[in-house]
């Protein structure tokens, strides 16, 4: 039995819209004080299943329970719990950042002096100080990612919930987010992410549910998931060209299954040190020009081609 406290329990979380089955039978038990990710492509269920957690949607069937309230039946008890950031941020075409983030502030409870001094430091956090007399329509899809966030920033609730954080936002700032979101976790809240970003999943979920086509495929810890790819290692080989396209496939597909791409050449395998030397004398005699070999760990993306046959980059586009 865990001895971790739940924030989070799903039970036989079914969610259809007429006869599409969007979320279909979902077991899950995400953990106070986590930072947890649904990591899949688009359309795979993430935002039914984070907008039900958060009461906007009613469960089909099955029930979901926040720090032991029921969605389904106490769901002004989970409301009092639960803050969200959209995916996609709304507000009226007169708000000016700043006052629509002190109104916010308002209505989840800070008084009038508190909500200015709150917000005024959320701005600077999210760097959006200089933005704050703009209206939100004037705004950036980054930008405006970022006044969503800070709204549950300023918040800080007990269960924080962020459908796709980062996107639309560049990349030196999404390092800013993940670390702001890292924070949000070390001073007390749990994070559930939705986001279709390989390397956001990696770079600050813990433990990752991968979810395709309205079903949850597996969950772990990142490392976890890649130690249950059988023949999990990588070598990966950067070759000058990428002619002899088929011969090299039917050779290297001798040592383990290969992924070919441009003029990189993967080859999952186990115990990757012994097979590298073998790997590159292949090539060579092949008389392919080897530029580079490297072993690699997979990827989350080699995850969920694995759990789910797809690419989970090709199924975002
Ligand atoms: N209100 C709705 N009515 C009908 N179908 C819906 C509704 N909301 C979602 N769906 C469908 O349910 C499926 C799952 O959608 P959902 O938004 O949960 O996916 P997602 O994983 O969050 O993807 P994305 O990253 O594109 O938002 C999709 O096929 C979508 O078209």
């Amino acid at each position: 039995m865990s001895s971790k406290t739940s924030a989070v329990r799903i039970v036989n979380f079914t969610k259809r819209f007429g006869s599409f089955t969007a979320v279909d039978n979902l077991n899950l038990e995400i953990y106070d004080r986590e930072i947890f990710g649904f990591l899949g492509p688009n359309g795979s269920g993430k935002t039914t299943t984070l907008l039900t957690i958060a009461t906007v949607y009613k469960p089909t069937s099955g029930d979901i329970y926040v720090y032991g309230h029921s969605v389904t039946k106490e769901d002004y008890e989970v409301r009092k719990l639960v803050g969200i950031a959209f995916q996609d941020p709304k507000a009226l075409w007169i708000d000016k950042v700043q006052d629509l983030l002190e109104w916010h502030a308002r209505v989840v409870g800070l008084s009038r002096v508190e909500a200015k001094n709150v917000v005024k430091e959320v701005l600077e956090t999210l760097e959006l100080w200089d933005h704050r007399n703009k209206y939100f329509y004037q705004l950036s899809g980054g930008t405006r990612k970022k006044v969503e966030l800070a709204k549950v920033l300023i918040q800080r609730p007990r269960l924080a919930i962020l459908d796709e954080p980062t996107a639309q936002v560049d990349v030196p700032t999404k390092h800013k987010l993940w670390d702001i979101i890292k924070m949000m976790r070390d001073e007390g809240s749990t994070i559930i992410i939705a986001t279709n970003d390989m390397f956001e999943a990696e770079k600050v979920c813990e433990r990752i549910g991968i979810i395709y086509k309205g079903r949850l495929v597996t969950v772990d810890t990142i490392s976890g998931l890649k130690d249950k790819i059988p023949k999990g290692d990588v070598i990966e080989v950067t070759i000058e060209g990428d002619g002899l396209r088929d011969r090299l496939l039917s050779m290297l597909s001798e040592i383990g299954r290969v992924d070919y791409s441009g003029n990189v050449i993967r080859v999952f395998v186990e115990r990757a040190e012994e097979k590298a030397l073998f790997v590159a004398d292949m090539l060579r005699s092949a008389g392919v020009k080897v530029k580079s070999l490297m072993i690699k760990e997979p990827t989350l993306d080699d995850v969920f081609m694995y759990f789910t046959g797809a690419r989970l980059i090709e199924s975002s586009q």
